[in-house]
């Protein structure tokens, strides 16, 4: 079967719906940002200091293109659907769901967390901007568009599971 992806916005669960995912349906697991860190020996904000954001996208880019031919779910990082060509490789080796969240719930989720450089540099207001930017290319990038808000994690996996059952038209 095909990869299963998961884009959205810093804080809309990419990460934590993907792991349980993979328990419910079996399938191997990767979250990008794990994997670059353990791949370049260094963690998401000492890569953003040291080599800079732009080689971090270069980076994300490369984990996409060189990622191996396997059936599996890949939770991405905030930024990967920004790019047109990361864009085009999940839509063609897989299904793409986006983590639709309101800002509202997406801030009080990430707000004191260290380990994502951009919350670190950015105000409330330009990271509101920052969302509001980003949702039409998360819209681009998906081809199910997954409403969160006021959804428990248990009710997304649900909804995802059957989804992806639907498709492979065991329902
Ligand atoms: N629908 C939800 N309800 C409650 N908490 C959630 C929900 N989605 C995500 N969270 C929590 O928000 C935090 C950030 O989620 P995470 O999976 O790290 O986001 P992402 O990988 O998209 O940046 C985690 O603590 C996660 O458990
Ligand atoms: O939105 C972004 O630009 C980023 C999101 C992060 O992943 P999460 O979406 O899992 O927080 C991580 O890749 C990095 O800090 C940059
Ligand atoms: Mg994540």
């Amino acid at each position: 079967m095909r990869k299963i992806y998961l884009v959205g916005f810093m804080g809309s669960g990419k990460s934590a719906l993907g792991r349980r995912l993979s328990y419910l349906l079996k399938m191997p697991y990767y979250d990008m940002d794990h994997e670059i860190v353990r791949q370049q020996g260094m963690t998401i904000p000492e890569i953003f200091e040291k080599y800079g954001e732009a080689r971090f996208r270069e980076i994300e880019t490369a984990f996409l293109k060189n990622f191996r031919d396997e059936a599996c779910i890949i939770s991405t990082g905030g930024g990967v659907a920004m790019n047109a060509e990361n864009r085009k490789i999940m839509r063609r080796s897989g299904l793409v769901f986006f983590l639709d969240a309101s800002f509202e719930d997406i801030y009080k989720r990430i707000q004191h967390d260290l380990n994502r450089p951009i919350v670190q540099s950015s105000t409330k207001e330009e990271l509101e901007k920052l969302y509001h930017y980003r949702r039409k290319f998360y819209r681009d990038a998906g081809h199910i568009q997954v409403l969160t808000e006021g959804r428990t994690i248990r009710q997304i996996l649900e909804y995802l599971v059957f989804q992806v059952k639907r498709l492979k038209g065991e329902r």
